[in-house]
């Protein structure tokens, strides 16, 4: 059994007109192995961040449901840690006392020496040394980003989920925590479920990118392996053979679903809705 499997979830939300429901997405099935990297790219509206909610336990699924480690995963809890886009930092707290506020939380026997350490760790390791003491309101928009990496990474919890953790950050800065992000992983090797709308960003960070149509009734159509060797850079990854392969591929389809909507018009697609493997790698395209 996979380490954490959504298992056909369907979401569905009160129509806005009032008049019964919409479904937003459909029969999601996806499952991850301990320590992989997934990501799930899909234009705006498809559910993507109701997804990861539902992985989280912040939202239930309307049919469906979530196993981790060989258990329905139901309401919120310290095994599944999610970063959002906006920081989520608790504003009257230093940098230090937000990470030790969660330390503390999934370590209640630890000692505060024993905290102390573990988040003094965390913070060298996403550069904020020196930054210690500074509360969120002193901090840049990439420093925040870098608190709530730190906090989530810190309690290893069982799976990572990362809504656009880089969105409200500057291009340069963006490149940088990236690859912080990375030397974190490569130390923790969590199991990560990310959403991102930056195609380049998915292939440096994932070992496999879902691919969503348009919502209502979206589905996750394709499922593609980044086959590229890791440890990873930036560098690295655009100079790989299968880099161009690969961004063109997600860009297409990406550029199919904005002129079509939310139909899956490429016949690709297998009858029992399972999304459609693609592998460079292995020059294959399966469904499966
Ligand atoms: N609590 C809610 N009640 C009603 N509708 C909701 C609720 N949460 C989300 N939706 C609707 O569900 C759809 C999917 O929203 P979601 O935020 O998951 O999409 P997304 O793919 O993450 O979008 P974006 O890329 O813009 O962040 C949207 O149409 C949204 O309006």
């Amino acid at each position: 059994m996979a380490f954490l499997q959504i298992d056909h979830v369907s979401k569905f939300f009160p129509n806005p007109s009032g008049a019964g429901q919409v479904c937003i997405f459909r029969d999601a099935t996806i499952k991850i192995d301990k320590g992989e990297f997934v990501t799930v790219i899909g234009h705006s509206g498809c559910g993507k961040s109701t997804l990861l909610n539902i992985i989280a336990g912040l939202e239930t699924p309307s049919e469906g449901g979530v196993i981790l480690n060989g258990r329905e995963a139901s309401g919120p809890g310290l095994d599944r840690m999610v970063v959002f886009q906006n920081f989520a930092l608790m504003p009257w707290m230093t940098v230090f006392e937000n990470i030790a506020l969660a330390v503390r939380s999934a370590y209640p026997e630890w000692t505060a020496a024993q905290v102390s350490a573990h988040v003094t760790r965390y913070i060298a390791l996403v550069g904020l040394k020196g930054a210690e003491n500074k509360r969120p309101a002193a901090l840049s928009g990439g420093m925040k980003q870098r608190v709530g990496l730190a906090r989530a990474f810190s309690i290893e919890p069982k799976v990572l989920l990362l809504d656009e953790p880089f969105a409200q950050i500057d291009a340069l800065t963006r490149g940088v925590i990236q690859e912080e992000l990375i030397q974190m992983w490569n130390t923790s090797r969590n199991t990560v479920f990310m959403v991102t709308h930056d195609v380049d960003e998915a292939i440096l960070l994932s070992d496999r990118i879902l691919l969503m149509t348009n919502g209502p009734e979206a589905r996750i159509a394709e499922m593609v392996h980044v086959s590229i060797a890791r440890p990873r850079s930036r560098e690295t990854v655009i100079d790989h053979p299968h880099y161009y392969k690969i961004r063109n591929h997600i860009i297409h389809f990406l550029v199919r679903h904005a002129k079509h909507g939310g139909h899956y018009g490429t016949g690709h697609q297998a009858e029992s809705g399972d999304p459609v493997v693609v592998n460079f790698d292995e020059a294959t395209v399966s469904a499966g």
